[in-house]
């Protein structure tokens, strides 16, 4: 086993899918995609998968580095007081919770977070925004996201974490058909396609919140900056705590 200095353990949520075929069929399965372990692994990080049937204390969220939400299915609507529409994927409000709380402990506790695709609506919401429920038909002039992983330009504020790891205008893969409509609580847009569609958010105070609507994990997408960003708040952490010991 390679002699290695102790990489930041970062929690990696995930969904559950039922098993099709096999011994197993009809069990429920914990589900992320490689691409996230992968891109976490190649920025020096240690990714944990946290199983959404689990039950996680505060304390055990403090004893992460950083925390990544992952992408995934539709949160339930209800969350921001509106009902069920056609359009909508099958929501899962179990998982919905626990990414909710995981994310509040997080914050609570200065835990780095990064938010990816519906990682970054959990945030939204958490921090008490709203989401469009069917881009095609709320923001006609966007982009078609939801059929397909579709690369889309992004203009993004300088002055912001994510403004410092890409520059101020990007090329990103992109899939989903919700999207931002109002952000509220401690957040502030810090990009937006050219349709005026908001598409990443940070924290405005605090410990460092990056949350983004498109999908950095994926390989030869140019994403690798999004997670040395994410290294790099929580080596911060790591000092301002140590220099606050030391006082
Ligand atoms: N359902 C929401 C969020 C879309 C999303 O997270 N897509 C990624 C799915 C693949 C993955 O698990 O990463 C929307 O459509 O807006």
């Amino acid at each position: 086993m390679a002699q290695r200095t102790r990489r930041p353990l970062i929690g990696v949520t995930a969904g559950t899918r039922t098993m099709m075929s096999g011994a197993w069929a009809g069990h429920e399965a914990v589900v992320v995609t490689e691409h996230y372990v992968r891109a976490l692994r190649e920025a020096g990080a240690r990714p944990v998968v946290i199983a959404p049937q689990d039950e996680w204390s505060e304390e055990e969220v403090a004893e992460l580095d950083g925390l990544v939400l992952t992408g995934g299915t539709d949160l339930d609507p209800a969350a921001w007081g509106e009902g069920a529409l056609p359009t909508d994927m099958t929501p899962d409000p179990q998982r919905d919770a626990f990414e909710t709380a995981l994310y509040r402990a997080a914050r609570a506790a200065g835990v780095p977070v990064l938010g990816i695709c519906r990682g970054l609506q959990i945030i939204v919401i958490a921090e008490g925004g709203a989401l469009h429920r069917h881009l095609p038909e709320d923001v006609p002039a966007h982009p078609r996201t939801g059929e397909a992983p579709t690369r889309v330009a992004v203009d993004i504020e300088a002055a912001s974490d994510l403004g410092l790891a890409l520059g101020t205008r990007a090329e990103v893969t992109a899939f989903h058909h919700q999207g931002i409509r109002d952000v509220a609580g401690d957040l502030r847009i810090v990009a937006r396609h050219a349709s005026g569609l908001p598409l990443a958010v940070e924290a405005a105070t605090g410990s460092s919140v990056v949350g983004v609507q498109w999908h950095p994990e994926i390989a030869g997408t140019g994403g690798e900056a999004v997670f040395e960003s994410l290294l790099t708040a929580i080596r911060h952490r790591e000092v301002s705590e140590r220099t606050r010991s030391l006082v």
